[in-house]
């Protein structure tokens, strides 16, 4: 398989995709802390994982080569040793560790992981204070040695959200956004991106868009890659209108990108619609699944490049989705399938578990959730082609099959 990024649409034979397969993270998620982490469950685990398996088995059944986040990371260190110590570093300072002598304590443990894929998976883990065995020292915090319920257990938080690659990074074109994300607690996955994207001897190459130390956030799940040209991007909870300029500024001026247009989506801000693509996802060439919510007049932005380099353009749009959709794509005649059907409560319970927000392998066949049965009842009779994935436990992370993945190659339309 050819090295470097190629994704043009969202739609195009999907022939590489990066996953990460759900692991220990899940395991050090305190219930009180769910919100903090941004999670809505605590998941089991063993299900989580087989549940992720199958949906990567169906993938490689569709000719699609799956890799995994965890072991792009360990490769770049098996390739590049001093490069693990340039990321323990960094992911040390940013970790949130409290006192003086822990960071050395930790630093220490980690380091002592001669297993590269054991080591990246334990720094996505996380570490809890029955983990290390510190020194009473007068160092020593008092935070270190109190667990009660207003205390955390936990010396490095997890990060359970791993699995929903889609986020930290967004691959446009040839390049790809590694993100600053809205949220200290998921901010920290941008790190593995980071590092991919400088040294594996694969992805060391691509254009990169958008850096993690931007002053604005976004997240790869408001990124929609409509055609070569076009890129829909959500302002939403995750991405902040500022980040679209840097986006537009830093895409329209390089010459490895093609995309000369940004249509920046302005949607609801909160959780059931974090991202766009909770919002509408496209399935075939002219059909897209949505949000009812979404119907009616929406504000959208067009950006283009100006006339000096540099510059860009901006002209404001009022118009319905499906017109917006039809120009953009150029295609006459948009076909909109609501999520949960016409039934509002089906619809709002099938949306908050991601009924929207489908995987296209192909133009017309696309990863679903198995819970969300009313709207796979209407995509079947739509003619769509459904790869069903099992979803009782993945669910509860709140993202659905476009959120656990990360195009990497997909053949052009
Ligand atoms: N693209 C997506 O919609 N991703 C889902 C992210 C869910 C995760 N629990 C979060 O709140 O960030």
């Amino acid at each position: 398989m050819t090295k470097g990024l190629h994704v043009s649409s969202e739609i195009g034979q999907l022939k590489k995709v990066c996953l990460h397969r759900p692991g220990e993270e899940l395991l050090n998620l305190p219930p009180f802390e769910l919100e903090r982490l941004l999670f809505d469950d605590v998941p089991f685990l063993e299900v989580a994982q087989e549940e992720h398996d199958t949906f990567a088995q169906i993938l490689r059944d569709q000719g699609v080569e799956v890799l995994y986040l965890e072991k792009l990371v360990a490769e770049v260190f098996d390739a590049v040793p001093s490069a693990r110590d340039e990321f323990l570093d960094q992911y040390i300072a940013e970790a949130g560790i409290k006192g003086q002598e822990m960071p050395k304590v930790v630093r220490e443990k980690l380091d002592s992981i001669k297993d590269n894929l054991e080591f990246v998976q334990k720094t996505m883990a996380g570490l809890t204070k029955a983990e290390v065995e510190l020194p009473l020292v007068s160092s020593t915090t008092l935070d270190s040695l109190v667990n009660t319920e207003s205390e955390s257990d936990l010396i490095i938080d997890p990060m359970p959200n791993l699995y929903f690659t889609r986020d930290p990074f967004a691959v446009i074109g040839n390049g790809v956004n590694l993100n600053r994300m809205y949220s200290v607690t998921r901010n920290r996955e941008t790190l593995y991106g980071k590092y991919i994207f400088k040294y594996h001897p694969d992805y060391k190459d691509v254009s990169l868009y958008f850096r993690r130390d931007a002053a604005f956030h976004t997240e790869g799940g408001d990124v929609l890659n409509i055609n070569e040209h076009t890129l829909a991007v959500g302002i939403s909870q995750r991405t902040q209108a500022a980040a679209i300029d840097v986006m537009a500024q830093n895409i329209f001026w390089n010459s490895d990108s093609k995309v000369d247009r940004i249509l920046a989506f302005d949607i609801p801000n909160n959780r059931a619609m974090m991202h766009l693509d909770t919002v509408f996802t496209q399935i075939d060439v002219d059909k897209f699944t949505i949000h009812p919510a979404i119907m009616g007049t929406l504000k959208v932005y067009e950006l283009t490049p100006g006339a000096n380099p540099g510059d860009v353009k901006i002209r404001e749009i009022c118009d319905t989705l499906e017109h917006i959709l039809e120009d953009a794509t150029g295609v006459d005649q948009i076909k909109l399938i609501k999520c949960g059907g016409g039934d509002p409560i089906a619809a709002a319970r099938e949306q908050w578990n991601d009924g929207s927000n489908t995987l296209a392998v192909a133009p017309g066949k696309i990863c679903v959730y198995a819970r969300n049965t009313v709207t796979n009842d209407v995509l079947y009779k739509e003619g769509l082609d459904l790869l069903v994935v099992p979803s009782a436990e993945l669910s509860r992370g709140r993202g659905g099959p476009r959120c656990m993945s990360m195009p990497f190659w997909r053949e052009d339309i």
